[in-house]
């Protein structure tokens, strides 16, 4: 068989874990090879190790039948792998050309030759369906595109092996469609990819093969066209997993959250939510759908405090917050699983007992007079830890950093739910998650709405809003087009809507 990649018997041990326990993966040439494993399965950690960010404790890898030793991302490169990471590592004010042959290009007189490298990234756009414009400043352009810069990057050194962690996490649906394809070129050409994905989907249109692991082994690789979705994802946890979401009717009560005619500026100044007016109710779960950047972000921003209200007003329990500070609201019963976890969710170099206390230190038990209750805080940490699965290898006292994706997601979602707040923001809240606990989130939010909790849940995912929410309100361009019951619509009107049609087809 002509393998491109294998990766022979793989251990590597973390303080406290062993993230990679004897892992076999082939890599066929010429095909797209998926990458399936719950949260901290170790999938990060075995690319990192083909890429040459790791050394391995044990096993061994060959390209082309040749037993290597990847001692760094360069090395990698010249062995013609590539890795597209989840975070881009690109400069934002710089141009494609100048990102992607940043630190690669200088000719023989030690001068650049920008114009010759924009033509050549011209080339390969076309050649392989990128569609990316050489000349264009990263800032002003999507995060689809940002990330077809990444891959175009990779062609440009000459990769033949192109590695994604989790490309989808971070697209729309349209994008992921559009990835889709541009993944099927590549290989077209030649290429061979492996991609992590938690997305079964996903896997099931674009990859030949499957490997699985769990818990650091490897659980098995599979042919995806002749194994089902239902298979792979009991492969991956090791039982079976409902797709489908079991609640009862809403009960809602009083208004909890209420926004009156709210416009908000966005970071161009100008208005990204535009005179928008809805209500939370106690006891349910208020789903808002719209493609990402149609005012998202300035709703979620002004309710918790983050960004200023121009015009119009918030209420929570019938107190005017408009103007109150971040901390007095949190004080006041408003909880918020942030959409970027690295950036807002968790200071990543603090320990993880240390990120469970963040909004709560200064409060009994946790603190008296300025001095810490170290033992309250582990006995606090420890408990939202493990009722939410978060793994890790030193439990309360990790650092942050060293968690998988999904479990720092976790933690933090875990953290806002413990609060036991009136008003729960949820932003994307599964996004990285895989299915056994994309299940159990959904179960803890609709556990918080039958606690006579409101919930505000913003996501890019349609089934997940369909799904999980009582009530559904779309936006378009930072309009509310209208609000409709979960129970009563559809995929393909919530699409409409999305779109800026209104309930009942009027624009
Ligand atoms: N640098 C590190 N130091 C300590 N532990 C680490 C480090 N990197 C990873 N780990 C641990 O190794 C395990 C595997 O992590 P890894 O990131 O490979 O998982 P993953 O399958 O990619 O998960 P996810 O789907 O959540 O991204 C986890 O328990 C993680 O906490």
């Amino acid at each position: 068989m002509d393998f491109v990649v294998e990766m022979l018997n793989i251990r590597k041990e973390f303080p406290g874990v062993v993230a990679n326990d004897d892992i076999t993966l082939q890599l066929r040439r010429g095909e797209i090879h998926a990458l399936l494993g719950e949260n901290g399965a170790g999938k990060s950690t075995l690319m990192s190790i083909l890429f040459g960010m790791y050394q391995p404790d044990k096993g061994s890898i060959k390209i082309n039948g040749e037993t290597v030793r990847i001692a760094n991302p360069n090395v990698a490169n010249n062995h013609g792998i590539g890795m597209v990471h989840q975070h881009f590592k690109l400069v934002s004010n710089f141009t494609v050309t100048e990102n992607i042959i940043l630190g690669n290009e200088l000719t023989r007189f030690g001068t650049l030759n920008i114009q010759g490298a924009a033509r050549k990234i011209e080339e390969l756009s076309k050649h392989y369906g990128l569609n990316v414009d050489p000349h264009a400043k990263i800032e002003d352009i999507s995060v689809g595109m940002q990330q077809r810069v990444e891959i175009l990057k990779m062609l440009y050194r000459d990769a033949e092996v192109l590695i994604l962690d989790e490309p989808s996490a971070v697209l729309t649906p349209k994008e992921i469609e559009e990835l889709i394809k541009i993944m099927l070129n590549l290989v077209k050409e030649g290429k061979s990819i492996i991609v992590i994905t938690h997305k079964l989907k996903e896997i099931k249109a674009a990859a030949d093969r499957c490997t699985v692991i769990r818990r650091g082994k490897t659980i098995g690789t599979v042919d995806v066209k002749t194994t089902s979705e239902a298979r792979m994802a009991e492969m991956m946890v090791g039982r079976d997993v409902t797709f489908t979401v079991a609640k009862a009717g809403s009960n809602p009560g009083e208004v909890i959250l209420k926004l009156d005619d709210l416009t908000v500026m966005n970071n161009k100044n100008v208005a990204g939510l535009k005179r928008f007016s809805l209500d939370v109710r106690a006891g349910e779960i208020v789903g808002i759908a719209g493609v990402e950047g149609n005012g998202q972000s300035e709703l979620v921003e002004a309710i918790t405090g983050l960004r200023k209200a121009e015009s119009g007003n918030i209420f929570l329990e019938g107190k005017d917050i408009t103007r109150d500070s971040i901390r007095s609201r949190i004080d006041k019963g408003i909880a918020h699983i942030p959409e970027d976890r690295q950036k807002r969710g968790l200071v990543l170099d603090y320990s993880l007992e240390d990120n469970m206390i963040l909004e709560v230190y200064n409060r009994e038990p946790f603190s008296k007079r300025g001095i810490l209750n170290r033992s309250a805080i582990r006995k606090y940490a420890s408990d939202i830890l493990s009722s939410f699965d978060v793994r890790s290898g030193r439990g309360p006292l990790s650092l942050s950093r060293s968690l998988s994706g999904g479990n720092q997601q976790k933690a933090i979602i875990g953290r806002e739910i413990e609060l036991n707040p009136s008003l729960l923001i949820a932003v994307q809240p599964t996004r990285g998650l895989d299915v056994g606990s994309i299940e159990y989130i959904h179960k803890r939010l609709i556990e918080h709405r039958d606690k006579g909790k409101a919930v505000l849940l913003i996501s890019l995912e349609l089934d997940e809003v369909l799904n999980v929410s009582d009530r559904i309100a779309v936006v378009n361009n930072g309009e509310l087009i209208g609000v409709v019951e979960a129970a009563e619509t559809n995929e393909q009107e919530i699409g409409l809507m999305m779109a800026g049609v209104g309930k009942g087809g009027e624009q």
